[in-house]
């Protein structure tokens, strides 16, 4: 199937909690982003993921943790089970980078790799692997020039998605959600207020929420970067990312029960 996804869509694949859930069933999302260099990130991926609903946040990265738990209270430092990890959005020049990325591929869940990690991939990457490079991070991973991804973002999200083994969501005005095996759909667009520094963090702690929860790669990426530009849309204004993230849980109610709205 290709074209652009629906709000309908969306709202069917939506993990709306069973009066059985639990935080572990309902998915638990490990956070390795952030740094000492760019302790922001974490605040910002952790925000995206947070307001995509998580049964659990679980910080593992290296920014100061106080900083976490002071600005997010029930994101959980303690290591344990996760069931998807999202890796590499503002590790900058960590050193331990590659081991990080490795730990990440251990756990043998689902992954989104963002902005530095991306710089680092393994030659065989686990099914249910996002990636999500802006056009600047896939022009360097092909090896081409900006200009051709931003010329046809959809062939660029398609070329990747087969030379990797992954999904892959190529950020920008256009977010095209590319499948190893060739096919292709576009998140629903939205204004650009959502162009701004760590947009990118937030969508990827989005998509890793989603992940954990059991969706397939390819409608995590679909219904996160759609949610973040139906915010944008509803929401339109300079607000920073990690306040139109708290704002997703109005989109989704909104695309659950349109009629309350
Ligand atoms: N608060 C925090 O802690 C934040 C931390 N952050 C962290 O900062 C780190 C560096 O991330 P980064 O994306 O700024 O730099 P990098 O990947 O070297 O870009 C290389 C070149 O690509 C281009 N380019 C960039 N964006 C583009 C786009 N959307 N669409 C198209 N092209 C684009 C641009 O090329 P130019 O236009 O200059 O020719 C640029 O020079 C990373 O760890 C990230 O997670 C940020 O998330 C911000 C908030
Ligand atoms: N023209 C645009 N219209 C709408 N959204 C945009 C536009 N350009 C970029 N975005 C959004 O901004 C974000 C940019 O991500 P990225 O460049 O990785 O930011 P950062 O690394 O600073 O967090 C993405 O979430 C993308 O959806």
């Amino acid at each position: 199937m290709t074209g652009v996804v629906t709000a309908g869509e969306i709202a069917a694949w939506w993990p709306v909690p069973g009066a059985e859930s639990h935080k572990y069933t309902r998915g638990v999302v490990g956070i390795d982003a952030g740094s000492p260099q760019y302790p922001g990130a974490a605040l910002l991926a952790i925000s995206g993921a947070l307001g995509a609903g998580p049964g659990m946040v679980r910080y593992l990265g290296s920014a100061p943790r106080d900083l976490v738990v002071g600005r997010f209270p029930s994101v959980v430092l303690a290591d344990g089970q996760v069931q998807a990890v999202v890796a590499g959005s503002g590790w900058g020049a960590l050193v331990d980078a590659g081991p990080r990325l490795r730990e990440a591929l251990e756990r043998r869940v689902p992954l989104v790799i963002d902005a530095d990690a991306l710089r680092l991939l393994p030659a065989d990457l686990p099914a249910e692997t996002l990636l999500t490079p802006h056009a600047g991070e896939l022009a360097r991973l092909l090896g081409v020039e900006r200009g051709e991804i931003e010329a046809d973002p959809v062939a660029a999200a398609v070329l990747a998605a087969g030379r990797f083994k992954a999904t892959v969501l190529l950020k920008g005005a256009v977010q095209p959600v590319a499948s190893p095996d060739g096919s292709v759909r576009l998140a629903l667009s939205g204004p650009a207020w959502t162009a701004q520094a760590g947009s990118g963090d937030v969508l990827a702690g989005a998509c890793g929420t989603l992940l954990a929860a059991g969706l397939p790669a390819g409608r995590a990426g679909l219904m996160a970067a759609s949610l973040q530009a139906l915010t944008a849309s509803r929401f339109p204004g300079p607000y920073p990312p990690d306040v139109q993230a708290s704002r997703f849980p109005e989109v989704v109610w909104g695309l659950l029960a349109p009629d309350q709205q």
